[in-house]
């Protein structure tokens, strides 16, 4: 399948995020990724359903949403009302993550599961048939503008091994740290899906940065 692009909003300019959503429309981005932190799961915080539902009535792109806190089972009827396509919920804040997977399934959108660095794939053996997504977290979630954490490349490798022998049909994304260095390899290495935050929206010419990343 096609390289797809996520930009991650935390990195567009917060005072002017109609511009930056105007470019997301413009641009071959295929997703919009949003970063839900809630100063406990993650170190930081950054924006909830104000800012969710206000997006989602000007983007055009399918909304695909990260949540970096604790139970977030609690919110997926909330999610479901923003029309997003994709729930990511964290691996290591769920703790029946079977369930929270139906439900969200239940409610509509596609579920993803999300893996902080540290935590290894084979922890998803038993629930990668159920799932539409991994999301392997390249830094320690909570703040962009991170380095790429190089063990990634392996995780992403033992994944797409996982996914074939399982015959599950997820896809790969992969977040934190995705520029022109670390893009190629991951593409290589099987991801699917490219999230990129600061090396996107710092650039002057983010709808090229895009396209430069979709024609991986
Ligand atoms: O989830 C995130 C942080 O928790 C960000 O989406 C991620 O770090 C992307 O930022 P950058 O591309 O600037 O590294």
């Amino acid at each position: 399948m096609a390289t797809l692009v996520s930009p991650s909003l935390l990195a567009a300019n917060f005072l002017d995020l109609q511009r930056d959503i105007d470019m997301i429309n413009r641009s071959e981005a295929d997703w919009l990724h949003l970063d839900v932190m809630d100063g406990v799961f993650v170190p930081n915080i950054s924006f909830g359903f104000p800012i969710i539902d206000a997006v989602s009535k000007i983007c055009k792109k399918p909304l695909d949403i990260h949540f970096m806190i604790t139970k977030p089972e609690r919110y997926i009827a909330r999610t479901a009302r923003t029309g997003a396509m994709m729930m990511n919920v964290h691996y290591e804040a769920c703790t029946h993550l079977n369930r929270t997977v139906h439900e969200i399934h239940e409610a509509g959108m596609k579920a993803g599961v999300t893996l902080n660095p540290s935590t290894p794939v084979s922890m998803l053996e038993d629930i990668i048939q159920d799932v539409d997504m991994v999301l392997l977290m390249s830094v320690n979630p909570g703040f962009g503008g991170q380095a790429f954490i190089e063990n990634t490349i392996n995780k992403v490798k033992r994944l797409r091994r996982m996914i074939a022998e399982a015959g599950s049909k997820a896809v790969i994304e992969v977040d934190g740290g995705v520029q022109a260095e670390t893009a190629p390899r991951l593409v290589a290495a099987g991801v699917d899906v490219l999230v990129s935050g600061s090396y996107i929206f710092k650039s002057s010419n983010p709808e090229g940065v895009i396209k430069s990343l979709k024609a991986l």
